[in-house]
């Protein structure tokens, strides 16, 4: 089989990045080449996951300023959410430079997933598209399929909004209530030549030449074949794409090996939120009060809260003192695989963005989510109500948890003895079986790259 080169253009946020290079390394692994097209800043911060250096080449991209966005801004990360169409449209304005890139690069094939203008340029230079999407088919079957009514000229009504797409195959893998109005920002138009992120994504999906998705049969077979059936196209799947040597060759700094080491085995409940979530500082401290209630050692990375220079200052009176020596609140970056995979930590209380759903199903922790937005909602029912792996925090209409119902989530699946913690263990601990029977993970990127060499050999 010939060579196959792959250019790559995915949505300007970390939790779209960083799948990508992975799905590159693993296509590199199998000899593809790939060109992978990232703002020049953020190259520099993702540079060293490219583990295949001679076959993975990075194009840096100038990203324009936007009125309404601090000077530099290149991706979503701290960028509230009520802006991030801003970035959308910044993405759009590189249109003419990523045609230059293409058109001198001559890759077989593109994959992107927001930048929905793709398809028109590869069309004309003769290129294959492909939209590769990493977030859930859950949701993508939910929101973005043809049977979603999305007026273009005004946002999605109440009544709009609580429309199930016709055929959608659940009755609780889905928002509820008020989390469905929630909803309403993705379907607003944003003014003069910008559409919804609704529209984005269904003329992304609908115009490519065909439809990738992160994800497994396993764990999300039936959204895949309602989205194939919505689009009249297969659905070509790349398993979970999580890298599987991380743990061997980046070993958990060694200050936090340290101190989880001090505690027995699988006593530690370990909390992220992601690469984009920042809280409200009342709800951060009503967070950090609810691992205190709960009598555990914990360790907690989350970002400073909204208008707080350090997480220390968003600390409510007396905190630290009364949890030293049993809780740790990190404001950074860490390591979350290999904090997930250490043996003293025993629960993992996530946002349940997908990648870190997919991380929490291939360890061996109890979950407790907390989802906040759109895709974690679905990702989070995904794992409560049809898998039965995980609990969730109870939240109010506002989008409130206290730190009671926070506790005793964590409490009901670290308590042995607990019924619902013995439920969800039982059928984690099976699952994850079924997905990391040896072999599973390659055979679906083995597959993939078939599927793309016909793709591309397609007339
Ligand atoms: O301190 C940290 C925090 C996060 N992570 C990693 O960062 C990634 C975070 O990705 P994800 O769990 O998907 O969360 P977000 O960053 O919130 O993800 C964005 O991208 C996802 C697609 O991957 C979407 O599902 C989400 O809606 C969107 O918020 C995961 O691999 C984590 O292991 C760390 O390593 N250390």
């Amino acid at each position: 089989m010939s060579e196959i080169h792959i250019a790559m253009f995915p949505w300007f946020a970390m939790g779209h990045i960083i799948p990508y290079i992975h799905l590159a390394n693993d296509l590199a692994a199998r000899g593809l080449k790939i060109s992978f097209l990232l703002p020049k800043k953020t190259l520099l911060k993702v540079q060293h996951q490219n583990l295949y250096p001679n076959l993975i080449t990075f194009h840096p991209l100038t990203v324009p300023d936007v009125d309404g966005l601090p000077p530099g801004t290149e991706t979503v990360c701290n960028i509230p959410i009520v802006n991030q169409h801003l970035v959308a449209f910044a993405m759009d304005l590189m249109r003419e430079n990523v045609r230059d890139i293409l058109s001198a690069t001559k890759p077989n094939l593109v994959f992107y997933d927001f930048a929905y203008w793709i398809p028109n340029i590869t069309k004309q230079l003769g290129i294959k598209s492909a939209s590769y999407h990493v977030v859930s088919a859950t949701a993508l079957a939910f929101g973005m399929v043809p049977a979603r009514f999305v007026p273009k000229d005004r946002p999605m009504t109440e009544d709009e909004l609580r429309e199930i797409p016709h055929g959608y195959p659940s009755t609780t893998v889905m928002p509820r209530g008020h989390e469905l109005l929630a909803l309403k920002f993705l379907s607003r138009p944003f003014g003069e030549g910008m559409i919804s992120f609704y529209e984005r994504l269904i003329t992304s999906i609908r115009n490519g030449d065909t439809v990738c998705i992160r994800t497994c049969r396993e764990v999300e077979g039936k959204y895949c074949d309602y989205i194939a059936s919505q689009y009249g196209k297969s659905v070509l799947l790349t398993g979970m794409t999580l890298p599987e040597t991380s743990a061997k060759t980046t070993p958990l700094e060694e200050r936090w090996d340290k101190w989880l080491g001090g505690f027995k085995a699988e006593s530690v409940v370990f909390c992220a939120f992601g690469s984009q979530y920042v809280p409200e500082k009342d709800q951060f401290q009503e967070l950090v009060l609810g691992f205190e209630l709960t009598g555990l050692p914990f360790f907690i990375a989350m970002k400073p809260p909204v208008g707080c220079t350090t997480i220390e200052d968003a600390l409510p009176d007396g905190f630290e003192e009364r949890v030293k020596g049993r809780g740790v609140v990190h404001g950074g970056w860490v390591q979350q695989p290999e904090i997930l995979s250490h043996p003293s930590v025993g629960c993992f209380v996530t946002h349940c963005g997908f990648g870190s759903m997919w991380e929490a199903l291939m360890s061996d922790n109890q979950i407790v989510v907390v989802p906040n937005m759109a895709d974690h909602l679905m990702h989070a029912r995904l794992l409560v109500e049809e898998l039965k792996v995980a609990v969730e925090v109870e939240k109010d209409e506002n989008k409130w948890f206290s730190k009671e119902s926070l506790s005793e989530a964590i409490k009901c699946v670290m308590d042995k003895d607990s019924d619902v913690g013995i439920m969800v263990k039982k059928n984690h601990s099976e699952l994850k079986q079924v997905l990391g029977k040896p072999g599973l993970m390659s055979a679906y990127i083995d597959q993939f790259v078939h599927n793309l060499h016909e793709l591309v050999r397609s007339p």
